[in-house]
């Protein structure tokens, strides 16, 4: 019984990752190749994914894909059965934040439509194409990456926390048709994350202010003191669900919050306190 050797949780195992030119996807990718897997890199950033590719070496190769039309993600899948004969683990992590007003009476419903294109239909089209191929061989592991804006609503959230309430909801329909087949569906949330996309959104929230504060800021909203939230933090998480050390784990959201959802409100400076 425990943990099976903490180098090669995924010997032998192909995983495919959306969003993995950048933040948690990429270490999530850095994380699998060193637990033995061979990782395809999905992501619509082909210049960036291409670089990440190359920085993690010969078990990571890129593929353009933007999640949002449905032909990528088919053809991300087929290539990563034509390059490895297997897919093992499908992590549907790409998503996007948005700039949402504060009212819903202002709220732009072309930019609901994208949002939810990306993060909800990218995650179903994914989940679609990852089970055609899962099935037949009775195996597989399918992750999700939510957020906890999937578990509490929040001001101006009206779009990007309805997409990831969705996340958690295609994740625990999808674990009851698939357990018959063998194939786990979980998912993870995050929180306060410094990742391009979350940095991109606290400039917006305070601007003007410099990159190092920003990432300052957004780890300190967490609650553990004495701790920062990092990338790897969910990348230890994925690992976890996508190894057979979570072989009776099916249907979850792990939240990964330091504690944010279950005892404590966010606490910002006010923006006229940052410099
Ligand atoms: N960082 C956080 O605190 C946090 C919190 C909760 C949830 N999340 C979720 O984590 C996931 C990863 O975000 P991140 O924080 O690593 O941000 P990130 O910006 O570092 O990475 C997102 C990646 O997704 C890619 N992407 C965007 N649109 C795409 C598309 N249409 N097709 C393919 N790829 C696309 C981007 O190019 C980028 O590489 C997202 O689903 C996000 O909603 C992040």
């Amino acid at each position: 019984m425990g943990f099976s050797s903490q180098t090669a949780r995924l010997e032998g195992k192909v995983a495919l990752i959306t969003g993995a030119a950048s933040g948690i996807g990429k270490a999530t990718a850095s994380k699998f190749i060193s637990n033995g897997a061979k990782v395809v890199i999905a992501d619509i950033q082909q210049q960036l994914g291409q670089v990440t590719a190359n920085e993690l070496g010969p078990n990571a190769t890129f593929i353009a894909c933007d999640v949002s039309k449905e032909s990528d993600i088919s053809n991300a899948v087929d290539f990563t059965i034509s390059k490895h004969s297997q897919l093992d683990i499908m992590y549907a992590n790409a998503g996007v934040a948005c700039n949402t007003p504060p009212s819903i009476v202002d709220l732009d419903l072309a930019v609901f439509d994208r949002v939810m294109n990306i993060n909800v239909r990218g995650v179903v089209a994914g989940m679609k194409h990852a089970s055609r191929v899962m099935i037949p061989r009775k195996t597989g592991s399918i992750l999700c990456t939510a957020s906890v804006t999937g578990l509490m609503g929040g001001l101006a959230q009206h779009t990007y926390s309805v997409s990831k309430f969705a996340v958690i909801g295609i994740v625990k329909s999808l674990a009851a048709e698939l357990s018959k087949h063998g194939i786990r569906v979980n998912c993870v949330s995050p929180f306060a994350i410094p990742t391009p996309f979350v940095l991109e959104e606290m400039s917006r929230i305070f601007p003007g202010v410099d990159i190092q504060r920003l990432i300052e800021i957004t780890q300190n909203a967490g609650v553990l003191e004495g701790t920062n939230c990092e990338p790897n933090d969910i990348a230890n998480a994925a690992l976890y669900l996508a190894s057979d050390d979570a072989k009776y784990v099916s249907g979850h959201n792990l939240v990964i919050d330091g504690g944010f959802t279950s005892f404590k409100t966010l606490e910002f400076p006010a923006p006229d306190q940052v410099h």
